[in-house]
């Protein structure tokens, strides 16, 4: 295993196969790790970096054509930044049980171990709550929170129960509510909630769980398109009191450090990933104009109802 660090690189931001991790080589060489939606997106950012520090990744999700080019550029990556790690694709949907049982236990077979779970696949549509069908409401949180629920069940059960593990969750900015992402917002507070109760449920196994939440501001190619435009992000860096967007190194730092033996006392925590996006007021869904609502005093029923109804009632 090469030791090269990122200061090996010249000006490597700019270099097309740059690689930096803060982490120390070889960190987590040893390690097995499953990182869901790993074929693009943050989801790429976080096999990549384990990789680089020497974990053996599985990335999985439902596409095989998106696990095959993302698999693709991460092996020619891995080939130039030096480093020698194995990368493994398993098609899974996390919203199927039987595939998600098959996820844990091929890897377990293969690899022997699970020490780490990324449940970073995920997402949802934009769509006024109102209009949400059943089956979109239940497509979203099937994939955010049950499918979240499922891969750490089988984890847990399978292999990190005797043996141990660390399992980190994602969520989002959903804490002051999700106007257009009313489905996520409450699938994702739902993964806050569940990485608590499973922080302290699983602690008696040596299983760690943590959640990160980036903010609506972490650019991808895939993450754009979703929303059927690449620009989607234009204009949300001035919003954010960093005053820019996030990139997918951002998240896959705070993972890494969440799966290192620097957080071995930490547990049950969502870290915010967003530039302070989610502590300032500006807001990212525009108020219709409408009258204002009716508001509420003693008097005001006394007059709605008129002196006799208002009587009648003492
Ligand atoms: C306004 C600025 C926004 C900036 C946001 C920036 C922050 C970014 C946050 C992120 O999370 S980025 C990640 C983006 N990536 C993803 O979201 C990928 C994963 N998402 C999906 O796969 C889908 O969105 C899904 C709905 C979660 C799952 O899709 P699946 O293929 O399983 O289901 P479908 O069969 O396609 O649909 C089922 C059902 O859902 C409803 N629906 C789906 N898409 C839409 C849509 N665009 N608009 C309205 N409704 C939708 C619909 O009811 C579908 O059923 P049918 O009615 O079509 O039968
Ligand atoms: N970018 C951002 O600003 C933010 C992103 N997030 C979350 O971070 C995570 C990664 O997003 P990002 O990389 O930006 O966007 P991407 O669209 O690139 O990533 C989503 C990934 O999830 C996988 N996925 C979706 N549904 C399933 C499923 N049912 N089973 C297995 N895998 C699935 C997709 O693969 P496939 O299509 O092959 O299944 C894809 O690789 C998501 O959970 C997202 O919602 C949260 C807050 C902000």
């Amino acid at each position: 295993m090469s030791q090269r660090s990122s200061s090996t690189f010249e000006n490597e931001c700019q270099k097309p196969f740059a690689l930096s991790s803060v982490f120390r080589p070889g960190l987590f060489e040893g390690r097995v790790a499953i990182v869901t939606g790993g074929g693009t997106g943050i989801g790429k950012a976080i096999a990549k970096e384990l990789l680089f520090l020497g974990c053996t990744v599985v990335i999985a999700s439902r596409k095989k054509d998106r696990l095959a080019s993302g698999a693709e550029e991460i092996r020619t990556w891995l080939t130039h930044t030096g480093q020698q790690a194995t990368l493994h694709v398993l098609q899974c949907n996390i919203r199927n049980e039987e595939e998600v049982k098959s996820l844990i236990s091929t890897t377990v077979l293969t690899y022997g171990k699970l020490d780490f779970l990324i449940n970073n696949g995920g997402g949802q549509f934009i769509s006024n709550t109102a209009e949400i069908r059943l089956k979109g409401w239940n497509a979203v949180v099937e994939t955010n929170l049950t499918g979240t629920f499922l891969m750490c069940r089988e984890a847990y059960n399978q292999w990190m129960k005797h043996h141990g593990g660390v399992i980190v969750n994602m969520a989002m900015d959903m804490w002051k509510g999700s106007p257009l992402m009313g489905h996520s917002g409450a699938a994702r507070a739902g993964v806050v909630n569940l990485t608590k109760t499973l922080g302290v449920e699983w602690a008696q196994s040596n299983v760690r769980v943590n959640c990160v939440a980036p903010g609506s501001s972490i650019v991808s190619p895939t993450a754009a398109a979703n929303y059927g435009d690449l620009n989607v992000f234009d204009g949300i860096g001035a919003t954010i009191p960093m005053k820019r967007t996030g990139t997918v190194e951002e998240v896959s730092s705070a993972v890494c450090f969440l799966l290192s033996p620097g957080a071995s006392f930490i547990t049950g925590e969502t870290i915010r990933i967003d530039g302070g996006q989610s502590f300032y007021t500006t807001p990212t869904y525009s108020l219709p104009d409408s009258k204002p609502t009716d508001k509420y005093s003693w008097q005001s029923c006394f007059d709605a109802e008129g002196p006799e109804a208002a009587k009648s009632k003492l």
